[in-house]
């Protein structure tokens, strides 16, 4: 058995692990990291979990804590996991953050979008970007997995083959995407208050949303190339899913059966990707509590543009599904394993 232990166990990404992790066969959860509900039973935090999980939280301590686990799935904000992550690796144990802090390579990126210094760079150097589809070998080698964000997850698996490929221009990809309110988390903000995000939608952080880089960095990895993408993320008024429409001109003047055997060679043995037929488009009911991500497209000829649409539920393969998928790839077994829940519908 994996022994694993998870900070930040009572947010919603640590709730979404707990619910994956406590269905699988091959992990024992050794301890759900709480300083809010510290000695009170998990089950009553989350009361979906009575008579499942009755483990009570515990505010661990990284310094006394961790003898008994073989890795850590750290769901903390940003910042401080950057702190919480230093000290599990110097106890030498393999980790799975979910914040931001270990995905861009770049510290002064990172200072410079995230407002905060990064006090953990030694840790940062040994990271791997965990978009389990494509550094699937690295991944199996790591120590440090940083997790990727829920947008970049989105935008990333359909755009990483057609930049490889070279065929779209790097130079003009506009990605317009949407999230459900779990996306930001169970603090309460002025953002995610039910009078008003109900029966509204809005876009926010134009130019500025702090994922903006990281799909850059990753794109620009495929393509070989500085990439500069125009990226609006949108509040949509649903708990959970992302959807992602990505517009970007059909460099190579491919067909759409060409684009499809691209997708199908990079893609035909992974099984949470899921190519949809010509004329059918994602939704995020058709992944929703799934791992999976759907991957639609149409071209228009009239603009010469690729149009793809890709929908995830970000709490499951934008986040937790993702960590596990990731922690099967570090130890060695199948990547679907305890993952294949259908999604649900409706
Ligand atoms: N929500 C999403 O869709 C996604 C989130 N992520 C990332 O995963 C991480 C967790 O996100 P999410 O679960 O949504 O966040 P939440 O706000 O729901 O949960 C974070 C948890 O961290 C714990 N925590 C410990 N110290 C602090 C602190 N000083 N301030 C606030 N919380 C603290 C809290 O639990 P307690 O008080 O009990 O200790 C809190 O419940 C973040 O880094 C986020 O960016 C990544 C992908 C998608
Ligand atoms: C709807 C909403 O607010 N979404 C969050 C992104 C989700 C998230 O937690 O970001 P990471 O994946 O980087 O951790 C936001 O826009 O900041």
């Amino acid at each position: 058995m994996i022994k694993v232990g998870i900070l930040g166990a009572t947010g919603y990404v640590g709730a979404e692990l707990t619910r994956l992790l406590s269905q699988h066969s091959e992990v024992e959860v050794m301890f759900l990291d709480s300083r809010s509900y510290a000695s009170m039973a998990y089950s009553k935090v989350y009361s979906n979990f009575k008579n499942i999980v009755e483990d009570q939280c515990t505010s661990v301590n990284l310094e006394e804590d961790l003898e008994n686990i073989d890795v850590l799935f750290c769901a903390l904000p940003h910042g401080l996991s950057q702190k919480a992550v230093k000290k599990i690796m110097e106890k030498g144990k393999k980790v799975v953050d979910l914040s931001a802090d270990f995905r861009i390579k770049s510290v002064a990126t990172y200072e410079k979008w995230y407002g905060v210094e990064h006090e953990a760079v030694e840790a940062l150097e040994k990271a791997v970007y965990g978009l389990s589809e494509v550094y699937g070998h690295e991944i199996a080698e790591a120590d440090l997995v940083a997790n990727p964000g829920c947008y970049p997850t989105s935008v990333l698996l359909p755009l990483y083959p057609l930049l490889k490929e070279k065929i779209i221009s790097p130079d003009a990809v506009i990605i317009d995407a949407k999230s459900g309110v779990s996306g930001a988390g169970r603090t309460p903000g002025d953002g995610n208050l039910f009078a008003q995000c109900n029966e509204n939608l809005k876009a926010y952080g134009i130019g500025t949303h702090r994922h903006t880089p990281e799909i850059e960095q990753e794109l620009s990895i495929a393509a070989g190339e500085e990439i500069t993408v125009q990226f609006t993320p949108h509040l949509i008024p649903m708990t959970r899913g992302i959807l992602s429409t990505i517009y970007a001109p059909n460099k190579k003047a491919v067909n759409q059966q060409e684009i499809k055997e691209v997708y199908k060679a990079y893609y035909h043995h992974q099984p949470f990707i899921r190519l949809l037929e010509d004329n059918e488009y994602p939704q995020t009911k058709g992944v929703y509590a799934s791992n999976y991500c759907d991957i639609g497209l149409k071209i228009d000829p009239r603009t010469n543009n690729i149009i793809i649409v890709s929908a995830i539920d970000n709490l499951v393969k934008g986040a937790a599904g993702q960590a596990v998928q990731n922690m099967n790839l570090m130890f060695g077994l199948p990547q679907e394993k305890g993952l294949q829940q259908p999604p649900i519908w409706p």
